[in-house]
């Protein structure tokens, strides 16, 4: 149908007043679609159809969920709001940061399906659109309300379309790793993920620290804290071999990667976040593959800074200290 794009407004999650592209149909009611990038931004509701079968009707069937419009300008659903206005963030961020045109380097669209299963404390990338539960307003609130949580979401669709790094064992926390060093970056005033929209009730937690992994608990192993370094990796069969676990060994090497500092004796002269994003982008772009290990995470790192900067460079210094720092060799 003809479109003619133009300005919506609403309040997010957090009551924060949101502006962001609509548009009008021939029905003369106004869609959340912005198409004004790539081949556009739909986002969707999914009506709280359980998120098993949600995943499997816009897995297979291509459902996305109903339409979100509204008679005016003004849409009244913070979740969708959130989830519309993260996605064109994170659409921007891959365009002005990488020259990435969204994660197929195509324009291709992003979709958002918000309200996904009754109370459900998660998202997910499905391969074909992001799925976002409304949390139970304890554990989690809406979850498209954490930009980091569209930026790690996305990013997955990225590394899909690039590396494509098995989600099981090393490469699958390699996976988890650069969706949360995406978060950070993207979120760019912390280095946590997840707590804008994690536990409403307490303030400062966080679903993952990628400055001190060790500071939350492990969740499948609770005595202690998640792993900062290679010798402390999760071995067993849960979370797909702990992919979400040992994601926090390379989230702590980016960290101080970028920021700095020292980590078992060793102290990395920290190269800055846009010297460590273009890093981390070039690595998993053009250097690693469905089966990269946490060694070969470190030599495409290196790689991608020799590129970059040059052999001899700081930064490349600074990548092998890095990974010294978190054991991996
Ligand atoms: O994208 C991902 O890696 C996570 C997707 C998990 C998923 C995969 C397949 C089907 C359904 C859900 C979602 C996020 C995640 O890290 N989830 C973790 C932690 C978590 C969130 N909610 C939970 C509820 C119970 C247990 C763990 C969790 C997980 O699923 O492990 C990423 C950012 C925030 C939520
Ligand atoms: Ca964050
Ligand atoms: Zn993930």
């Amino acid at each position: 149908n003809a479109i003619d794009n133009m300005t919506g407004f609403g309040k997010g999650v957090f009551g924060e007043k949101q502006k962001f592209e609509i548009a009008k149909g021939d029905d003369g009611q106004y869609y959340l679609y912005d198409g004004t990038r790539g081949k556009g931004i739909h986002t969707f509701d999914a009506k709280e159809i359980p998120p098993f079968i949600f995943n499997i009707l816009s897995g297979l069937f291509g459902y996305t969920g109903e339409e979100i419009k509204s008679n005016h300008k003004f849409f009244s659903d913070p979740a969708a709001v959130d989830a519309h206005v993260n996605a064109e963030k994170v659409y921007d961020y891959y365009k002005d940061t990488f020259n990435r045109n969204s994660f197929d380097n195509e324009g291709a669209q992003l979709i958002s399906s918000v309200h996904v299963g009754n109370g459900w404390n998660n998202a997910a990338w499905n391969g074909v659109l992001m799925m976002y539960g409304d949390g139970d307003g304890t554990t989690f609130t809406s979850l498209s309300g954490g930009l980091d949580v569209i930026a790690h979401e996305l990013t997955h669709a990225v590394t899909e379309r690039s590396a494509n790094l098995v989600y099981e064992g090393e490469p699958g926390a390699l996976n988890e790793s650069l969706s949360d060093i995406m978060g950070a970056m993207v979120d760019r005033d912390d280095w946590q993920m997840g707590e804008d929209i994690y536990t409403p009730d307490i303030e400062g937690d966080a679903l993952r620290s990628l400055n001190d992994p060790a500071s939350i608990p492990n969740p499948l192993n609770p005595s202690e804290g998640y792993p900062d370094n290679y010798s402390k990796r999760y071995t067993g069969d849960l979370d797909h071999g702990g992919v979400h676990i040992n994601s926090s060994i390379n989230n702590k090497a980016a960290y101080l990667l970028s920021d700095g500092g020292t980590a078992y004796g060793v102290t990395v002269k920290g190269v800055g976040r846009d010297a460590a994003e273009q890093i981390y982008y070039r690595a998993v772009n053009n250097y690693m593959t469905a089966n990269s290990d946490f060694s070969m995470m470190r030599q495409a790192a290196i790689q991608a800074a020799t590129d970059l900067y040059g052999a001899d460079s700081s930064q490349v210094e600074s990548v092998k200290k890095a990974y010294d720092a978190v054991g991996v060799e």
